[in-house]
């Protein structure tokens, strides 16, 4: 029972609980450790899903206290977490929290992270269980896996969740790869990717794999096209010295959106095992290819309103060059070149400061073939459109059109709802909640396996390829508004349009 006394919002449930282990966070003074990790540890502990025997330990270069970080991070759950505060839960998980300050190389042989796991196992029976979490900026990635790799034979078992971004292209990525595989098994390696952790994502395995109804029409024959939209109305929030380098590309392109790609387009696995479910998300990313110049666009965004607010351009930001050529914004139609799928386009994008927050996959359907009552349809005769709402208001909708009441055959879309707090009246967990304890279960299905990031990388380095022999022409988009008007264009050359929600 959930600590409300509701069956219905358990949210996460387990089969089993994971071993007794430490949590070992490496960056523990940053931004990530604040606003999500230790929210999530804290919403883990409310509803009892961490091991009796666990332990915290945050490592950074930053000097404190274990006590001050301790009382950092309480005011953090406080400010982040989800759920209200309750001391006795903050307690019993502040009661196993330590922090190491080092500058991970510098320890004059001392090892102190290892000194303080030891000293863990033996106060809080964590049984030489560790699983690391690499919350470090990728410059240091390197010196921190080393560390943790020499470390390993003193171990029982280990876990490494290693964040995004993983590489900066095809090269830098197999190189780390070949780095993590030098001391870890990929059974060990968890690649997140936290799209893969949010509900209505993992949703999209259920619709399709739970239902009869939809997998006879989950293809060429019945599906015109597929739209996957990643919206932001938030800018770069002070990351310019990460976002510069990387662009909406890899920031959002690389991972979570041919994430969604990929869970939209798989075939059926025949389990829900880690390996059956990357196989066939591989299978997709292998056959999609390169899009051609005109089939990709860019932009960056200029200054504006959003939701009321001015904004500034992304120039303008703290830290971005005057004259950047960085992308904020990114569509593209691609195509997945198999039996199901065909001819048949996706559609994406991602941007920042567009008009409004929201991730959606739109499964649009063909026409029906012959409409007998067009010539009094009241919206015109639209398409059905399966929409699944990642986020916010998160569900799913059907749209169908139905005879609006009286006189005449009137037609006109109406939309069949299922949305989460209603059928469920539940909080939805946070994509992190569910992604440490898949790792401390040891379980990888929702993190991204070596060959998959590869492919991954493989199509955005041909894009990346293709934009080096032209110069964009940026800022194309005013801030508050949906994106340049190069990617209406794209679209609208197929004679179709961007969903407007
Ligand atoms: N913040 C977010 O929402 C998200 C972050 N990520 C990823 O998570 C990772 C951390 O991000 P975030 O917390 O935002 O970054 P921050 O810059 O806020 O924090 C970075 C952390 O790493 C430590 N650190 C910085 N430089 C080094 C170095 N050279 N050697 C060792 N440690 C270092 C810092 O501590 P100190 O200076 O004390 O050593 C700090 O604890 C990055 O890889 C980022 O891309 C991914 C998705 C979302
Ligand atoms: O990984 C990232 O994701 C966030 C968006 O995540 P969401 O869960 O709020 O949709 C994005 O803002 C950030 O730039 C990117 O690094």
């Amino acid at each position: 029972m959930s600590p409300q006394g509701n069956p219905l919002s358990e949210g996460l449930q387990l089969r089993r609980r994971p071993e007794p282990c430490a949590l070992v966070i490496f960056g523990a003074s940053g931004d990530l450790t604040k606003r999500k990790l230790l929210p999530a540890l804290y919403a883990l502990a409310y509803r009892k899903l961490l091991p009796d025997r666990f332990a915290v330990v945050g490592v950074a270069r930053t000097p404190q206290s274990s006590k001050a970080f301790t009382a950092a991070m309480k005011k953090a759950v406080k400010e982040f977490a989800r759920d209200p505060f309750r001391q006795d839960v903050w307690d019993q998980l502040a009661a196993g929290m330590r922090y190491v300050s080092t500058d991970f190389s510098d320890d004059a042989g001392e090892d102190t992270v290892g000194r303080v796991l030891e000293e863990l196992d033996a106060e809080r029976g964590t049984g030489g269980n560790r699983l690391y979490y690499l919350a470090v900026p990728p410059q240091a990635f390197e010196t921190v896996v080393q560390e943790i790799g020499e470390r390993r034979a003193r171990e029982v078992w280990v876990r490494l969740i290693v964040e995004k971004p993983f590489g900066h292209d095809l090269a830098s990525a197999r190189k780390l790869n070949e780095l993590l595989h030098h001391w870890f098994g990929e059974d060990e390696i968890f690649r997140i990717d936290h799209y893969l952790g949010k509900e209505t994502v993992q949703n999209m395995l259920a619709l399709r794999f739970a239902n009869g109804i939809f997998e006879p029409i989950w293809n060429r024959q019945f599906i015109d096209h597929v739209q996957i939209t990643v919206a932001e109305s938030i800018g770069i929030e002070g990351r310019a010295g990460f976002y510069e380098s990387a662009g909406a590309i890899r920031d959002i392109f690389q991972n979570h959106l041919l994430q969604l790609l990929a869970l939209t387009a798989m075939e059926p696995p025949i389990d829900f095992n880690a390996d059956s479910v990357r196989n066939e998300k591989v299978k997709v990313l292998k056959s999609m290819h390169t899009p051609g110049p005109k089939s990709v666009v860019r932009g960056q965004y200029g200054a504006g309103f959003v939701e009321g607010v001015e904004v500034p351009a992304y120039r303008e930001e703290p830290g971005v060059a005057p004259d950047s050529l960085t992308e904020t914004y990114i569509a593209a139609k691609l195509y997945v070149d198999n039996w199901r799928w065909a001819d048949t386009p996706f559609y994406v994008r991602a941007g920042k400061r567009l008009a409004r927050r929201e991730t959606t996959i739109a499964i649009q359907f063909q026409r029906a073939p012959h409409p007998p009552f067009e010539a009094i349809a009241g919206d015109g005769l639209r398409p059905n459109v399966l929409l699944i709402y990642v986020q916010p208001d998160e569900g799913v909708s059907l749209a169908i059109g139905a005879k609006v009441p009286g006189a005449g055959m009137t037609i006109r879309t109406v939309h069949m709802d299922f949305l989460y707090g209603g059928a469920f009246r539940t909080g939805l967990p946070e994509a992190y909640e569910r992604l440490i304890l898949d790792a401390m279960l040891g379980d990888a299905t929702l993190f991204t396996r070596e060959d998959e990031v590869e492919e991954q990388w493989k199509l955005v380095d041909a894009i990346v390829g293709g934009w080096q022999r032209e110069r964009p022409s940026f800022p194309d988009y005013e801030s508050g508004t949906w994106g340049p008007k190069s990617a209406d264009d794209l679209i609208h050359r197929d004679g179709r349009s961007w969903r407007r929600h």
